[in-house]
């Protein structure tokens, strides 16, 4: 039932046959990725298959080799990031992720830098999602702890009100009792529409939450299904999710 309805979405993001790396370093082979509009999906495998390059050659940040992204519709394979945002792609890298230096308030602001005007009810909802980055508006940002940095990264993304939000690691460096509380909110950003393509080392937990999952081996597709399959799957347990 799941998967037929997983099937019956709309195709909001479209990877295809898309080889990319850095400078002439090929990393990605031939990969193949698909998120539905309100999907939630996530892209787990061992150190160093590609999984965050996978993520910035969507949002245009890595060499581009061949294959195509369509988002949307639009073919996005050879934008940069900055018109990538008005399509409706948001980006959460998992490091240096906020402006230190400036506010929280300040921080969200420059999320909506292209548009000329701040967008006030978008920054109140990520108010209402995230109300301690309310409480800290004029707290620099460098100054909160990692987990409330975590919360302040994905607001500023969301200050755009992305169709799909791609979020690398979110849960990295939170202490335990924390990422519960991160999965948490991104499952209530993924139940308002918002769209997500994560990567995470908590391959499991990520699996137990997303509607589909990647595994990547070696910067090529290895096994694609829904979370519970790859979670029931014998080869993927042993393999990619310590037993
Ligand atoms: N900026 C870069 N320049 C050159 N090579 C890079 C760069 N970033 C990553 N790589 C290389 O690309 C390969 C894939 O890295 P990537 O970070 O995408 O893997 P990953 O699956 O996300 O791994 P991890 O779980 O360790 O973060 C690795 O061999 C890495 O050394």
């Amino acid at each position: 039932m799941e998967a037929e309805e997983t099937r019956a979405r709309e195709t909001l993001l479209e990877v295809s046959n898309l080889d990319a790396g850095y400078g002439d370093l090929q990393i990605l082979t031939d990969l193949e990725m698909t998120v539905g509009r309100g999907e939630y999906v996530t892209i787990v495998g061992p150190n160093g298959a590609g999984k965050s390059t996978a993520m910035k050659s969507v949002f245009g940040l890595t060499s581009h080799m061949g294959g195509t992204v369509t988002f949307d519709g639009t073919d996005i394979t050879q934008m940069v990031p900055e018109e990538i945002i008005h399509h409706g792609l948001g980006y959460v890298p998992q490091n240096d992720n906020v402006f230190s230096s400036l506010t929280v308030r300040e921080n969200l602001e420059m999320g909506a830098y292209i548009l000329d005007e701040v967008p006030e009810d978008a920054l109140q909802a990520v108010f209402d999602r995230f109300p301690i980055l309310e409480r800290r508006q004029e707290q620099k940002a460098g100054t909160m702890s990692g987990g409330q940095q975590q919360m302040l990264a994905m607001g500023r993304a969301l200050m755009l009100e992305p169709k799909l939000l791609l979020l690398d690691e979110p849960s990295a460096g939170l202490a335990p009792d924390l990422v519960a509380d991160m999965f948490d909110r991104i499952d209530d950003i993924n139940d308002a529409g918002t769209a997500i393509l994560m990567v995470e080392q908590n391959a499991k937990e990520a699996l137990r939450r997303c509607d589909r999952g990647y595994v990547l081996v070696n910067g090529k597709n290895g096994y694609v299904g829904s979370g519970r399959d790859l979670l029931d799957d014998e080869e993927v347990r042993q393999r990619f999710l310590g037993g």
